[in-house]
């Protein structure tokens, strides 16, 4: 089976390979840290070695309720936020029709799916509930902590809707509850309430975690075979699970990336020419940014789609301030084929690409810009993908999930926490009048000028 490879040679003009290879001793000290649970965070490596020992009767139990779900109902609602919504949402865009939830009934055997609880607009509640209306509902909430509050108050108001349709003994068949084993206000609700709960494992973190009934129940419900997933998942593990450079793609992408940050290239994007790849930019860039944004240093990550950037951030990586490396998600071959047709009269005069498919073209885009970012001053990394397919997106989850920890450990920080995120939840807390907030309430009303 081929496989996913890294290719730096566009960046070779920024860095050299006597770089890479000085820093081969760390990389090995990295993968130590990753695979012996000495590193900082080491309570959260459970993915580490999850496509080996994950737990097949779960697994089993998810087709299962996948498939009790597809029967039940028309729709299927994901509830969650950062760790516990991305990755599912990147996997049913990467690998469902691109307009999944509009296919007619006979094409899509699989519920319409939608999200909630990764925003707090009151119009994308409205509009959601609108759009269910007289349609059989299943609900997954999701998040690990148990206490998000956005996800929180949207499963609040899901479930009051659901208890009017389904009355409160007809919703314990139709949510599902994918929490901690023991902890939290979600866990104990399910247990109160009778709702089948899913448990993500205490040391796989929320942006580790789809590869866990976190993602993986809404990725059956749309219909992809986890199975697959998990393979590809596997796949990687075994590929990468050695410290030798010149053999691990994914170290590799680790080192180069962190050579590149030390020499001021401190943005990082993440470039698609394919629309079903956007949610796997957002997935990524909660992986990155979370996990090596902190001690005042890190990459910032950050993603683009192009062509469709082409004709507007364009511009600025091309000519812009100097600080950017680019890595592109190259699919290498792609199964749809659409033609260009030939007209009579060459009034577009594109009579000359007649011989070619839109992918041919596509390729041709991102050739042109490769060379033209390159000769811009702008660095390029290639992540090459064989394919849009279940077993490749499951190998791409472990190689981002892998590269990260590595790089981490390479920045000196800890990967697999996340305190920044605590700010402004305590602020929301205190402004909104929590129990237990009231002290710094005036302060915070007075720098509002609210007092
Ligand atoms: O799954 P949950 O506990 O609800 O967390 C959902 C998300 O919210 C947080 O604030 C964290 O920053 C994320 O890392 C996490 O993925």
């Amino acid at each position: 089976m081929s496989k996913i490879t890294f290719n730096y040679s566009k960046a070779l003009g920024y860095i050299g390979n006597h770089e890479i290879k000085a820093l081969e001793p760390t990389i090995d000290i990295a993968h130590k840290m990753l695979h012996d649970k000495t590193g900082l965070g080491n309570d959260f490596l459970g993915w580490v070695d999850l496509p080996a020992f994950y737990d097949k009767k779960e697994l089993e139990k998810i087709k299962e309720t996948a498939e009790k779900i597809q029967n039940q109902s028309d729709v299927l609602i994901v509830v969650g936020i950062g760790g516990s919504y991305l990755g599912a949402r990147a996997a049913i865009e990467m690998l469902s029709h691109s307009f999944y939830n509009l296919l007619p009934k006979n094409k899509r055997k699989t519920p319409e799916i939608y999200f909630a609880g990764h925003n707090m607009s009151a119009r994308y509640i409205k509009d959601l509930l609108e759009i269910i209306e007289g349609k059989d509902i299943s609900l997954n909430v999701i998040s690990k902590s148990g206490t998000t509050t956005e996800p929180a108050i949207a499963f609040r108001i899901l479930k009051a809707y659901m208890e009017n349709k389904y009355g409160k003994e007809g919703v314990k068949d139709r949510i599902y509850a994918t929490t901690d084993k023991e902890q939290g206000a979600l866990k104990t609700m399910s247990e109160e309430e009778g709702y089948e709960t899913f448990v993500i494992p205490d040391d796989v973190g929320g942006r580790y975690s789809v590869l866990t009934a976190v993602g993986f129940l809404p990725i059956a419900v749309a219909g992809i075979d986890i199975g697959q997933v998990m393979e590809g998942a596997y796949e990687a593990y075994k590929d990468l699970n050695n410290s030798t450079l010149e053999k691990n793609h994914c170290y590799q992408y680790a080192v180069v990336r962190n050579i590149l940050y030390n020499k001021g290239k401190t943005v990082e994007v993440l470039v698609n020419y394919e629309p079903s790849l956007y949610y796997m930019g957002e997935w990524w860039k909660q992986l990155f940014g979370e996990s090596e944004g902190k001690d005042h240093k890190g990459i910032f990550p950050a993603s683009v789609n192009f062509s469709t950037d082409l004709h507007s951030m364009g511009q600025y990586i091309q000519d812009g301030r100097r600080n950017i490396f680019e890595t592109v998600l190259h699919i290498e071959s792609l199964q749809e084929e659409v033609l260009i047709p030939q007209q009579e009269k060459d009034l577009d005069g594109l009579n000359y690409l007649t011989e070619k498919t839109v992918d041919d073209i596509n390729k041709g885009i991102f050739e042109a810009t490769l060379l033209a970012h390159d000769d811009g001053g702008v660095p390029n990394l290639i992540i090459n993908i064989p394919e849009i397919s279940c077993y490749f997106y499951g190998y791409l989850v472990y190689f981002f999930e892998k590269a990260c920890g590595i790089s981490g450990y390479l920045l000196g920080v800890n990967p697999f926490d996340q305190p920044g995120v605590e700010a402004y939840k305590n602020n929301m807390f205190t402004l909104l009048g929590k129990r237990g907030y009231e002290k710094q309430r005036e302060e915070m009303l007075k720098r509002l000028n609210k007092l």
